[in-house]
This record gives structure tokens, sequence and C-alpha cells, in this order.
């Protein structure tokens, strides 16, 4: 799907990537400030000019082997962390300039019916852009895209200038987005909270280079990522699927690796591929079989390793069956419970600090639907 090669020198900063996605859905750039994800995206966009690049989005070459797409020609829906709309323009007006810029020979899949209720925005249509807050905006920017009948959306921290509640607002759509119209999307952020729910392949950026790159639940205990994040933040995602869901508790069973973990899930579908957090600091281990508890996840596994954090902590890996889970725990602990290698051992994580919002659909209705997006002849 994605071939991206960049080099780029300035002054105290060497830009130079290589990232290869094979899979549809969001590609992340995660990495610090500074780390070059905003020069990679422009180099994308065909904004900033690379002193190399082979850029290649589904089988279209838009840069590279001598010739290189000047940016209008290369379909690339970019949104911004400030929406940029036209103030002179209302929502109906924005979104119509999203569409004036789409040439004849293109085949229109994005119509206007389609993105104003994708986006919740039919009763803004006739708003000035003053009249609307700051998520609005974002949403107005995004159906602006996506009118102009992207290839790609490259979203460059879309939601960093809004606050916590405005970011809860803009995220749903985002993952509408990636689950209903399957656009190839890549987004730039360094919020792993919005990578966590967002992306499907991720690429970790250090210092103008590419770490790591994969799948989430690959790279969540990535040495590099734990130390972007930090202590408190660090967990094992874990790829799993529903397998029950209770209509009064409103809890669903997810199976992953060997064993089950009852979550809160906002619209969960037996069947449905499901990514959780299990943050290192959540989790608690025991060396026997633990009872009356009121924690209700309790899963099986072996102790993969153990390895000094600080001075006074450890990481404990735990094998639950095809799935690695960390729990962090006190130096002091480690050794009561003499936590080593091979050792049969409990995790217990109460349902209420799982981080199981994220979810996205099974990966195969993903791939129908980017074949069918492929398919389409634009
Ligand atoms: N116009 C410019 N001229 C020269 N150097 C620049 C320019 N813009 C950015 N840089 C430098 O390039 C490096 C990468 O910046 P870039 O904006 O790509 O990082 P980033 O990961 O997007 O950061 P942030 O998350 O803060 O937006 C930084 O060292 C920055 O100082």
């Amino acid at each position: 799907m994605f071939s991206i090669r960049a080099l780029k020198h300035r002054e105290g900063f060497v830009l130079d990537v290589a990232i290869q996605v094979d899979s549809p859905g969001v590609v992340a750039l995660f990495g610090r400030s500074g780390c070059g994800k905003t020069t990679l995206a422009n180099i994308i966009a065909g904004l900033l000019p690379a002193d190399h690049a082979h850029i290649e989005i589904d089988g279209v070459a838009l840069d590279g082997n001598g010739k290189s797409l000047r940016a209008e020609e290369r379909r690339i829906g970019y949104v911004f962390q400030d929406a940029r709309l036209f103030p002179h323009l209302d929502v109906m007006g924005n979104l119509r300039y999203g569409e004036k810029r789409v040439k004849s020979s293109i085949s229109r899949r994005i119509s206007l019916d389609m993105v104003a209720p994708l986006l919740g925005l039919e009763s803004l249509l006739s708003r000035r852009v003053n009249q609307l807050s700051g998520g609005e905006r974002q949403r107005v920017a995004l159906g602006r895209a996506l009118l102009s009948q992207p290839r790609l959306l490259l979203l460059d921290e879309p939601l960093a200038s809004l606050d916590a509640a405005r970011r809860e607002e803009v995220l749903p759509y985002l993952e509408k987005l990636r689950d209903e119209l399957a656009i190839p999307m890549i987004y730039v952020s360094h919020q792993f909270e919005e990578v966590l729910r967002l992306a499907t392949h991720v690429v970790l950026m250090e210092r103008g280079g590419v770490v790591s790159q994969g799948r989430l639940d690959e790279l969540s205990l990535h040495p590099e990522l734990r130390a972007i994040v930090g202590p408190d933040a660090v967990g094992a995602v874990l790829h799993g699927t529903v397998t029950a869901v209770d209509g009064g508790t409103g809890l669903a069973t997810v199976r992953i690796g060997n064993n089950s973990l009852r979550i809160h899930l906002r619209e969960a579908k037996v069947g449905a591929a499901v990514r959780v957090q299990l943050l290192a600091r959540d989790i608690i281990l025991a060396t026997s079989r633990p009872e009356n508890l009121s924690v209700r996840n309790v899963m099986t596994g072996a102790v993969s390793r153990v390895v000094a954090d600080d001075a006074d902590t450890d990481l404990v890996y735990v094998d639950i069956g095809g799935a690695l889970v960390l729990s962090r725990v006190t130096r002091a602990a480690s050794i009561a419970l003499e936590l080593r290698t091979g050792l049969p051992i409990w995790v217990l994580v109460k349902t209420v600090s799982i981080r199981g919002h994220a979810f996205y659909e099974a990966p195969e209705t993903v791939q129908e639907r980017s074949q069918q997006y492929e398919s389409r002849p634009w």
C-alpha cells in the first residue's frame, strides 16, 4: 500500500526514513516533538522538496525515478492542526471548495451526501466558520479533504489544538472514516492515546529516523516507545476477538491468547477484532491461583523474563499464550515471589483499568473494503 523512502538534510537535522506498509488502514507516524514527523508529512504531500524521495501509494508513484508529481497532482487530502477553513465561506462553501478541486477525469466516489452524515455536519452546513467549535472546524476540514477525492488522507496532529473533551468528540469520526470508508490514512501524532485508538500500523520515529515499525501490539513493548510514553503509560497492547457480550452488564468477553478478559466496550459485537491496552502499573501477579478476589480478570501464563526498570522496580514479561503482558512490580515483590523465567504465574487486572475502547473491524473486513476501494477507477 505505502512505500516511502525520504532523505532530507536540514541544518542540524537529517531525515532519513524508509517505510513499507503492505496492509490497508491507518499508518501512525509517532515520535517526540522534533523527530521529523511534519517534515516527512510535507515531503509526502509534495509541499517540501526532499534531497531524495521515492513515494508510492497504492501502486501509484508520486515521487521517484526522476519524476515528482506536484502537490496538487498527488491527490492527498491534508488536514492540519488548525483547520485552515475559509472564513468568508460557510460550512457548505468550505466543503464545496474540496469538490471544486477535483478534475473531471476522476470519478467521484465520496459525495457531500455521504460526508455530511458521516462527520455529523448536516446541521452545520449554513454556519459561518466563526460560529463553529474547534472540533466542528476539524470535522469540516476532514470533510473538505474527503470531497477532494483523495487517494490518501494525511492528518498532521489534527486534534492537537483541541482540549480533551473536543478530542473525544472528534476521535469517533476518525474511527468511522477508517472503518467505513477504508480510505488509507497517514496520521501524525505524539499522543499515544490517539495512536492506540486509530492506528493499524505504527512507525516509531526518533531523531529523523525510523526506530521500528509494525502493528501496535508488536511494538507496544518496544523500549523506545516505553521511553517516549513514560513509565505510567507503558503497557502491552493486545489483539483479541469478542466471543460474547453480556447485554445486562455491558461487558464483552474478549479472547486473547489462551485467556479471556472481560472488558467494557462500546458497541461490541461478537466476532469483532479488539485492541486493548493493559498498563504495566495495573497488572498484579500471583504465584498461586488467587481466590475470593473482586478482580474479574485472572489470566494464566508463565514468566518470560524479568528485567530491571530502575533501582527499585522490575518489569516482568508474562507469556499468556501467544501474547506478552507486562507488569511493573517493586524489586522487593519480585524477590519475595522469586520471579524467574518459566515460573507459572496468574495475571490479575481490574476491568475498570483496561483501556479497551480502541477497537476496529476484523482485519479481513478492512481488507475486503480495501479491495473494493482499490478496484474503483479513481
Ligand atoms: N523550516 C525549517 N527549516 C529548518 N529546520 C526546520 C524547519 N522546520 C522544522 N525544522 C527542524 O526539523 C526538525 C524536525 O521538525 P518537524 O517539525 O518535522 O518535527 P515533528 O516531529 O513534526 O515535531 P512536532 O511534533 O513538534 O511538530 C526539527 O529539528 C526542526 O527544528
